[in-house]
């Protein structure tokens, strides 16, 4: 059976010329609606219909068995195709050759000169060099997992139990110990070497263990971290601090600003230990679940005191893991807590079903009001726009592992805040920060229109619907 190629024109206004190939059809007819298929189909069998693939106003294409699937095999010279065009030509055996499709890839390698290929290899050499160039001039720098015997992780959730993974997965007989409340919870993981509460899926490395009793916990870590949701932090640190060791550095992860006192961790944790305890934030894009399957992800580890931010790093740097040091602690904070705020936003636009504009138009508001009100607080600009600010708002905002996010866009759909959380497990964090961030923000005469309707929706003081049509009705304003 020969291929044939037939062409036919479409006559409406948007389309000029439209060309299609069946080595099938007994029929080649044209259509002269856009909406009309063209129906083509091996031998007399099923046929498929294939026009609606074609989404350029011009198309050329070549038909041709493919023996293997028994269908058509569809080379369109200037149709591209989406990446959702292919996947409904492969569902129904069309093959698509995008690479013959426009000529692009041809028109981009003659493109390249030797120069080009060059000018590239060398960029990338250089690359190496300085990596070799650091490491040696590191190498006489403490190792600090090396040095290091125990860590104690103070909570027991998703994002403590990853970050204690990742140590225990790189030094088997550092000692990880996960600090709870709760005595069952603390025997499951012991005996089954799961957290079957917040990561049932994976499987523990065997040097971690938990318990309840917080002297033993505690007592003789190098490092502890501090894993307890924001607003829970300041009754659970009064509780331990005399058996803190007051030299032990602790490495904050929670993400928030206190209700009442609109304080970050960083303020929180002196004030709930009555002294100056050696202190590392540590935040960025960082999916607890995605930490536990080992990908590659980056954090920034942010101290005033920047020879223990570089401690962090040589502890927890590896090629999972990147860690970026910091002296902007605000800046990293600020980022943290605020992203959870704008991320239930981003949840709401997307349970309203707003579409990728309003949601762009949302997120790049939110980092301007995250911008403004961290800026005052003496937040550095390149924080806001790095892995722990730009970097999370993405991560948070735009992936539906967030349980912010979550929370957003099931408000959205229609569910009361109480339903919501009443059927979560885990905590989203955003929700009681966004009032406290309303209170820091008048303080500071910030106005932040976006995270201030977040709270007014929270309180259940407006609908989304009508939060929604409140912020596009504001006063059109000059870009800020
Ligand atoms: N899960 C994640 O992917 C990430 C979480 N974070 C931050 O880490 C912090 C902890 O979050 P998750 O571990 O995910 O939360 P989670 O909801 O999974 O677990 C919270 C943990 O805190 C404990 N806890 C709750 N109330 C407590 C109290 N009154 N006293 C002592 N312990 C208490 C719980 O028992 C549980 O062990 C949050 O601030 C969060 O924003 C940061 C980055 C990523
Ligand atoms: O902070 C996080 C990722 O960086 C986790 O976000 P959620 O708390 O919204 O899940």
């Amino acid at each position: 059976m020969s291929s044939s190629v037939s062409t036919f024109t479409r006559t409406t206004q948007t389309t000029t010329c439209f060309c299609c190939i069946s080595s099938f059809s007994s029929s080649s007819s044209s259509s002269s609606s856009s909406k009309q298929s063209r129906q083509i189909g091996p031998g007399g069998g099923k046929r498929r219909s294939v026009s609606r693939f074609l989404t350029s106003p011009s198309s050329v294409a070549k038909v041709d068995n493919d023996d293997r699937r028994g269908a058509v095999l569809f080379v369109a010279t200037r149709t591209t195709g989406t990446e959702n065009t292919r996947k409904r030509c492969r569902k129904r055996g069309v093959y698509i050759s995008p690479c013959r499709a426009s000529g692009a890839y041809e028109q981009f390698l003659s493109g390249i000169t030797e120069k080009d290929r060059k000018d590239v290899s060398e960029s990338w050499e250089k690359i190496m060099r300085w990596k070799s160039f650091v490491e040696s001039a590191n190498k006489n720098d403490e190792d600090v997992l090396a040095n290091t015997k125990k860590v104690t992780i103070m909570g027991g959730g998703s994002f403590g139990t990853a970050m204690g993974t990742l140590l225990a997965r790189n030094k088997s007989d550092l000692d990880v110990v996960l600090l709870l409340r709760n005595e069952q919870e603390a025997e499951t993981i012991n005996a089954t070497n799961r957290n079957a509460k917040y990561l049932p899926k994976y499987e523990l490395p065997k040097n971690i263990r938990a318990t309840t009793d917080a002297k033993e916990a505690l007592k003789d870590s190098d490092f502890i971290i501090h894993a307890v949701p924001t607003q829970h932090s300041r009754k659970f640190l009064s509780s331990v601090k005399d058996i803190i060791d007051p030299k032990t550095p602790l490495l904050c992860l929670s993400k928030g600003l206190e209700v009442g006192s609109s304080l970050m961790m960083s303020e929180v944790i002196p004030e709930a230990l009555e002294r100056d305890q050696p202190l590392c934030v540590l935040s960025g894009p960082t999916f607890a679940v995605e930490l536990m399957q080992g990908l590659p992800t980056g954090i920034v580890a942010a101290s005033e005191n920047e020879a223990l931010a570089r401690r962090v790093q040589s502890l927890y740097g590896s090629s999972c893991l990147r860690v970026n040091t910091s002296t902007d602690v605000v800046g990293v904070e600020m980022s943290g807590a605020l992203k959870n705020v704008l991320a239930i936003a981003a949840g709401i636009v997307e349970g309203l079903e707003l579409g990728n504009n309003a949601m762009a138009a949302l997120v790049a508001q939110g980092c301007a009001e995250i911008r403004w009100l961290a800026g005052k607080l003496g937040a550095k600009s390149e924080t806001l726009a790095g892995l722990s600010g730009t970097g999370d708002i993405m991560l948070t905002c735009f992936v539906n592992l967030s349980r912010n996010r979550t929370v957003g866009s099931r408000l959205g759909s229609g569910e009361t805040l109480e339903e919501i959380l009443g059927s979560m497990n885990q905590v989203a964090e955003g929700v009681a920060t966004a009032g406290a961030v309303v209170q820091l923000a008048r303080k500071h005469r910030v106005s932040l229109p976006v995270l201030t309707a977040v709270a007014r929706i929270l309180e259940g003081d407006v609908d989304p619907k009508d939060a929604v049509d409140q912020i596009m009705n504001l006063p059109q304003v000059p870009e800020v």
